[in-house]
């Protein structure tokens, strides 16, 4: 952390720490207490939906078992507070565990509706085990105990701001650590993900718990808080409230989750009262104005799609002083500034103000480590063949993508697979990966068995992979991509993470140096803070080269890694390849680039309708009748 960012961080706590001695108002209080409870609860939603991309409408639920943890504990064995808050934290993280583990199999909007029936069923259970939550009465409760100290209004504020600030470095952590890298890796390709070793299912579930873990935390403070809970709290409605504060904040943005806390907590009050709302109107006017100039003076928007905005928020500072109740209207104008929101800033607030200004992502390099080696020497020991699939059949219906093929590749190899479209070339690569299970044949890798196994499995045991189509994890830096590949060095857990213990500081130092390597391996080295998403297509393909050796494979899969790169850069890559079989990996090649397979292969198979028509050395495949006919002659023709 640089001073700059010390110093503001410093100021923002005082400035939140002084506000209850400065306002004196305990209506105020209780507000900003709120949304700080809020802001815990969307520190940890926006773990799943901002960065793992699922949708969870069970979070309200996960709020109220916290509370109701709290709440139970205290009405029955009168506990305190430091039982209190990890014991909401401990039994919210386990629900979310018994969410996570059958709702995850499922994505979209079954996922949706498994998490929403989850939030109504704790809702129906909470307001009929009358015996443990009493029911509809609900729980009463005080201010907690510290030390034998009883807390009273501002002192309890204090509590829940020294929570927010523990819950903001914690995530904070986390995200930046090998385990938020594998979170957003499964949002951006959950298959290459998997290909990487970053189990897609597993990583879920981890990221359910530890969301799940900080609504319960939330939860147990509210119930404090509020000194009061009952079951109608954690309803339907207050689910939609957090989602709606992620997106209007912004996701992955920690800023966005206290600006949608806020707003969340604000706008209702602020729709309750005229005089309150005409002002805010006039707020939000002014604010969009000045960012839409801003953004058409950096041309990053144009007149027409900037007028509507401009229009929309002065119209509603104009129909404001129109309004003589707003009783009539509150519904309505929630609904409306919440369509703007989501319609045109799909980033949110804060991603928007983040864009308008160009701010971005540094990624300095830390030279203060010894320069990383890129490769490691690939495991050269071993039985003479590395892979050996035999009778391989893979059947979509009808279709045999594969049909009976053989396949022998040895160890330290470059083997090309080619063949025309269609010939089941990718096929065979998603065969090897795991992502297919053949209906018929073995593989083994190594001397072991690959069927059966899972992709990520199968990526630890030493097979990487590029894509024919890229897939890269878009929205992260090339570094970050790179970083991802290099998961399985990680070593560390979410103690040393949280706590940045000297072993997550050492290997995290280590293994951006050999991201930083591996970059300039395949000369990307001054684009490691790009995002990938932005990076021209040919070097996107050299990226995804950089990520699989990043896996330290003995095996690697390179699909069409010619494809839109230009003549120099088709040079550089074989130079690329070369140097990777050198360092003792052994690679397969799929490539229409007949230059590229003859002047690297060492053998050559050819597929054709799914059979293999032909093998040998390039020369004697580019001689074979049956692969001029059915594959080269229609080439040359
Ligand atoms: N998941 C799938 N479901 C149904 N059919 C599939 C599936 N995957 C591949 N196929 C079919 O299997 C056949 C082989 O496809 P594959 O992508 O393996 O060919 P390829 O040799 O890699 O072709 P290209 O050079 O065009 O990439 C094609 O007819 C394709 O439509």
């Amino acid at each position: 952390m640089n001073l700059k960012k010390a110093a503001l961080g410093a100021l923002a706590i005082a400035a939140v720490a002084g506000f209850p001695l400065a306002s004196g108002n305990p209506y105020y209080i209780h507000l900003v207490e709120t949304i700080m409870i809020y802001a815990i609860v969307l520190f940890g939603l926006d773990i799943v939906v901002g960065y793992t991309g699922q949708v969870s409408l069970g979070h309200a639920g996960l709020f109220g078992i916290g509370a109701y943890t709290a709440g139970v504990l205290i009405l029955k064995i009168d506990a305190p507070v430091y039982l209190t808050l990890p014991a909401a934290i401990a039994v919210t993280a386990v629900f979310g565990a018994m969410l996570a583990l059958p709702a995850l199999r499922v994505t979209g909007p079954y996922l949706a509706m498994v998490t929403l029936a989850f939030g109504t069923i704790i809702q129906i259970l909470i307001n009929e085990m009358t015996f443990l939550t009493e029911g509809p009465m609900g729980i009463t409760l005080t201010k907690p105990e510290l030390f034998g100290h009883q807390l009273d209004e501002t002192e309890y504020y204090w509590l829940v701001m020294v929570c927010l600030i523990a819950s903001l470095a914690f995530v904070h952590r986390l995200l930046h650590s090998q385990l938020g890298r594998a979170f957003e890796a499964l949002r951006g390709s959950p298959v290459a993900s998997d290909c990487m070793g970053v189990s897609v299912y597993r990583y879920k579930v981890y990221a359910f718990v530890i969301s799940a873990a900080l609504a319960g935390l939330a939860g147990s403070l509210y119930a404090y808080s509020e000194q009061y809970i009952s079951p109608n709290t954690y309803n339907f409605e207050l689910t939609v409230m957090f989602l709606l504060a992620i997106i209007m904040g912004g996701r992955k943005t920690r800023t966005g989750a206290l600006l949608g806390a806020a707003i969340i907590v604000m706008l209702p009050k602020l729709l309750d009262d005229l005089e309150v709302f005409r002002v805010g109107a006039i707020v939000l006017a002014f604010i969009v104005a000045v960012s839409v100039a801003v953004a058409m003076k950096r041309g990053k928007m144009n007149g027409q799609v900037a007028a509507i905005p401009v229009i929309g928020t002065l119209a509603l500072a104009g129909v404001s002083f129109k309004l003589e109740t707003m009783t009539d209207w509150r519904l309505s104008i929630f609904g409306l500034i919440t369509l703007f929101v989501v319609y045109y800033l799909q980033d949110g607030i804060v991603g928007f103000v983040r864009q308008a200004l160009n701010l971005k992502v540094r990624t300095e390099r830390d030279t203060t480590g010894a320069a990383a080696a890129a490769l490691t020497r690939a495991n050269s020991q071993g039985e003479q063949e590395l892979l050996k699939a035999s009778g391989v059949l893979m059947q979509f219906g009808g279709l045999k993508a594969l049909n009976n093929v053989d396949l022998v590749v040895q160890r330290g190899s470059i083997h090309g697979l080619i063949g025309p479209n269609g010939s089941g070339k990718s096929t065979m690569m998603n065969v090897l990966t795991g992502i297919y299970q053949p209906t018929a044949g073995s593989v083994v890798f190594a001397g072991r068995a690959v069927n059966g196994r899972t992709s990520s499995d199968i990526a630890l045991s030493g097979i990487a992979r590029t894509f024919q189509n890229v897939q890269l994890f878009g929205e992260m830096t090339a570094l970050q991509n790179v970083l991802v590949g290099l998961h399985h060095s990680f070593k560390s857990n979410l103690l040393d993470v949280a706590l940045h213990l000297p072993r997550y500081k050492r290997e995290d130092r280590e293994q951006r140096a050999r991201a930083h390597a591996l970059l300039d391996f395949v000369g990307l080295g001054d684009l490691a803070g790009e995002e990938a998403r932005n990076l021209p297509y040919g070097k996107q393909r050299l990226l995804e080269i950089a990520r699989a050796l990043a896996l330290d494979p003995q095996l690697l899969l390179l699909d069409e890694p010619a494809a839109g790169l230009t003549a120099p850069d088709i040079k550089e890559l074989l130079e690329i390849i070369r140097k990777i079989r050198d360092a003792g990996v052994t690679v397969i090649l799929i490539e229409h680039h007949m230059d590229v397979v003859m002047t690297l292969c060492d053998r050559v198979s050819v597929l054709d309708f799914g059979q293999k028509i032909a093998e040998g050395l390039p020369a004697e495949v580019r001689a074979d009748e049956k692969v001029i006919e059915a594959y080269l002659g229609g080439q040359a023709s």
